[in-house]
């Protein structure tokens, strides 16, 4: 699954969308067992949820779109295909919570191929889910420095902290994830997915419990003049980079 929504394959609610029907295309095709998850836009795998989608626009819309953040990370957490990813560019916030949810990561070795979650930096709030994908990944206590301190990890640091699996060079990121699929898919598929599920229910089932309440607590939160704000600052510095 290559993503492309150029320039920076930001997750707007179209692209969401988009993605979220792939997925389920391929996992309601019984000749499909895998995916690997990589970008199109050169050097960026993504900048993460679409700034604009949660910028200036009303409280139905802030809620559409958290609904479509939550279900595509259900549907990639839970997949029952084994899902890699082949990262080849610049992670950040939304576009590594995707990352983290698949089983296996490769990242590319460039040192401007940074990926974290960086929510703090915009001033604003990591949800619990994407939290505990990453405390599920990396442990509590790097998980709290990155949150607090919005790190984005380059590939040597990445690698070192758990974040991803594997560091190859840029040449070699689809091949390196094509290689590890095959041990995946070795394994006898009901009991891995079972053992997967066994794993990760915990973690989803917390957000299943508390959907709405958790929309709720999004439109309220980013509805806030302090937090719109701090959005607009933060779009506003990622255009005037190129003056
Ligand atoms: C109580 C708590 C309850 C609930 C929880 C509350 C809140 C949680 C809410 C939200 C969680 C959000 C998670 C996120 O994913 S936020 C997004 C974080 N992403 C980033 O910080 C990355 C920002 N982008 C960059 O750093 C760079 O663009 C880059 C490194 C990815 C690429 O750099 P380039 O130099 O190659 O490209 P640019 O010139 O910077 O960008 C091109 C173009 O794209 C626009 N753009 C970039 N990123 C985004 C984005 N995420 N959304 C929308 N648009 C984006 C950028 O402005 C440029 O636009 P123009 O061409 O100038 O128009």
């Amino acid at each position: 699954m290559k993503m492309r929504n150029p320039p920076v394959n930001s997750l707007s609610l179209e692209f969401l969308t988009e993605l979220l029907i792939s997925l389920e295309k391929l996992e309601s095709d019984k000749a499909f067992h895998a995916i690997i998850l990589t970008s199109d836009c050169p050097g960026i795998f993504s900048a993460g949820l679409d700034l604009m989608e949660m910028c200036g626009r009303d409280p139905t819309h802030y809620a559409e779109y958290w609904k479509a953040v939550q279900e595509l990370w259900l549907r990639f957490y839970l997949s029952h295909l084994v899902v890699i990813s082949a990262i080849n560019g610049v992670n950040a916030a939304g576009g590594c919570l995707l990352a983290l949810s698949c089983d296996y990561r490769v990242l590319a070795d460039n040192p401007k191929y940074a990926m974290g979650l960086n929510e703090t930096l915009l001033g604003i709030i990591a949800p619990f889910w994407f939290k505990d994908t990453l405390v599920n990944t990396v442990g509590h206590r790097t998980a709290e420095r990155a949150l607090q301190l919005g790190l984005l990890f380059p590939p040597a640091e990445a690698l070192q902290v758990g974040m991803v699996d594997k560091v190859v060079p840029e040449d070699q990121v689809l091949s390196a994830a094509r290689s590890e699929l095959a041990q995946w898919l070795a394994i006898p598929g009901h009991a891995r997915q079972l053992t997967k599920s066994l794993m990760r229910k915990p973690t989803a089932d917390r957000l299943l419990k508390e959907r709405d309440a958790d929309i709720q607590n999004f439109v309220r939160f980013i509805s806030r003049d302090a937090i719109q704000k701090a959005l607009r600052v933060y779009l506003e510095k990622l255009k005037q980079k190129k003056t």
